[in-house]
């Protein structure tokens, strides 16, 4: 593709590619110039011009030399409409799920049920870029804007028609999926975290509405789930901008939760739609889970999906890896959860639940991850001393912060609590604690499969760790 093809004029270099970081540049690459959290981007410009850039997308104030300057007031959204147009064909059908918690969920689930009406599909977040058959990891819920775009094409090539994408709020916020065509949105939730990137929690909503204001198509689809008490700011904007409006939840009016039963393995729903009441036995535990589905539901009607069949295939759901997976039954019996719980509300809802399930003690370990939102340690350890019997309070991932630090401030918020730093120690002393009548929860790494300890990532597994320790307690 010619140079000028992608500015509307015409001849020009041809374009071999895209990039966001000086280092990646080679002959025939378009550069995007941004001003970072940590670095200014526009400082690499002249490297990526002597490495081969031929156009930089940049503020207009940004010095140029050598190469064409795309100068844009929002160079982000700009390098991401271009650099879609260059990676385009893209699957006919993607949709995006926003929210704080629930997104992993909830696009997992999406994929499974476009698969059983016979789609080719796929989903991209914090599990990274799964199909049927692969999953490859990114590092990002929402990949940067060139390994996304190149993605989702590669998807197109392999011939997928149909994915779901996790619209994080830092994605939103740095326009990493411009230039996608998104038939659905779907907004899960809202409650404190990354306040230490967005500051506070009116910028965090503002930047997952965005979601709903703009990249939504504007004759596409918005998905609610309306027990959130943030649901009828987005249920507004739909209106607003004449969008389609599926709403689900207790209060749902495509999609009304009228009955949940717990079972042992699952829940049975009561879901009323189109008039009629029809009964879905969910092979997923958790209220979490259950709203989780039934936005999923949504999304697959709202891209064509039929309703008996999107409800029969609710009952054939698997777990999704890290949300609630049951990683062993110690030799007393009792069943160890690894659950991706890091903010308050989603410890509650793990807590909630399992604690139906629990005759006996729910038994919690816990840590919060370093160089995130501080302001959610305190809370999170106040969720955990309300629901949970005993909890334990270890490191998550502490990345360049001090561990016993960030575990003193989760304390403040349960200050019954016991202290383990090592988690796979803490692990050990839950699964040993645990009776026949107990349950044991461990939250906040899910499928995760290393802990960050300064520049280091050391292999540990939750799931892993819980049956080694199973087996020697
Ligand atoms: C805070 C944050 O979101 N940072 C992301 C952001 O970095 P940034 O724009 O701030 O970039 P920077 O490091 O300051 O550099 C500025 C620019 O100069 C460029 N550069 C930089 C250095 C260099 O030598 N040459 C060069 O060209 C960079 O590529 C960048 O474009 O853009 C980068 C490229 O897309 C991302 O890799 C980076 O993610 C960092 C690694 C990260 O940890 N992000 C986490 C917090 C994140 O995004 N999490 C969300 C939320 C998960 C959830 O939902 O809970 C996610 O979607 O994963
Ligand atoms: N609908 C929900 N309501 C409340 N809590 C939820 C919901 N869905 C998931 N959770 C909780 O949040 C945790 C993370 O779930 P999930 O990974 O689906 O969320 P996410 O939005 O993708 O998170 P992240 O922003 O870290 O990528 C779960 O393990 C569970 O504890
Ligand atoms: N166990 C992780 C979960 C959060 C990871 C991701 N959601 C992010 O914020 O980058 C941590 O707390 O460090
Ligand atoms: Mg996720």
């Amino acid at each position: 593709m010619k140079l000028g093809t992608l500015l509307g004029t015409e001849g020009g270099p041809a374009v071999t590619g895209f990039a966001i970081d000086h280092r990646k540049v080679a002959p025939g690459t378009v550069f995007g110039a941004f001003e970072g959290a940590t670095v200014n981007g526009e400082d690499f410009i002249p490297a990526a011009v002597a490495a081969g850039a031929i156009a930089v997308v940049a503020r207009p104030e940004a010095v140029v030399e050598g190469a064409v300057h795309i100068a844009d007031r929002n160079p982000r959204e700009r390098f991401a409409r271009l650099a879609a147009a260059f990676f385009a064909p893209f699957p006919g059908t993607a949709v995006a799920v926003t929210g704080t918690n629930g997104k992993t969920s909830t696009v997992e689930l999406t994929r499974q049920l476009w698969r059983m009406q016979g789609h080719h599909a796929a989903s991209i977040g914090t599990l990274g870029v799964t199909t049927a058959d692969d999953r490859v990891s990114t590092g990002l819920t929402t990949p940067d804007v060139v390994t996304f775009l190149s993605n989702v094409a590669g998807l197109a090539r392999e011939g997928v028609t149909h994915v779901a994408f996790e619209a994080s709020s830092h994605g939103l916020s740095q326009y990493r999926t411009e230039g996608l065509p998104v038939r659905a949105a779907a907004f899960t939730n809202l409650s404190r975290d990354h306040l230490d990137y967005h500051g506070d929690m009116a910028t965090y909503f503002t930047a997952k509405l965005r979601l709903f204001s703009e990249v939504l198509d504007p004759d596409g689809t918005a998905v609610v789930w309306v027990d959130d008490p943030h649901a009828d700011r987005v249920i507004d904007l739909a209106r607003m901008r004449g969008n389609r409006l599926l709403t689900v939840g207790e209060h749902g009016e495509t999609l009304r939760l009228v009955g949940r039963d717990p079972t042992l393995l699952g829940q049975t729903l009561m879901i009323e739609a189109e008039g009629e009441t029809h009964k879905v036995n969910l092979p997923l535990i958790g209220a979490y889970q259950a709203a989780n589905a039934l936005t999923a539901a949504a999304l697959v009607l709202a891209t064509g999906g039929d309703l008996k069949a999107t409800l029969a295939g609710l009952s054939r759901l698997q777990p999704v890896r890290g949300r609630l997976e049951r990683a062993v039954i110690t030799r007393s019996g009792a069943p160890v959860y690894v659950d991706y719980a890091h903010t308050p509300d989603a410890l509650e809802a793990a807590i909630a639940a399992l604690k139906p399930h629990a005759a006996g003690r729910l038994i919690v370990v816990f840590g919060a991850g370093g160089d995130r939102d501080t302001g959610k340690r305190k809370p999170m350890g106040a969720a955990a001393a309300a629901g949970a019997d005993l909890v334990i309070v270890t490191d998550d991932n502490p990345r360049s912060e001090d561990p016993a630090a960030i575990r003193a401030q989760v304390l403040e918020g349960a200050p019954a609590a016991r202290e383990i730093g090592g988690r796979r120690d803490a692990i050990a002393a839950a699964i040993a604690e645990a009776g026949p009548e107990d349950i044991v929860l461990l939250a906040g790494k899910g499928h995760e499969q290393g802990q960050i300890v300064g520049d280091l990532v050391l292999p540990f597994d939750d799931v892993a760790v819980a049956r080694e320790c199973a087996e020697t307690a």
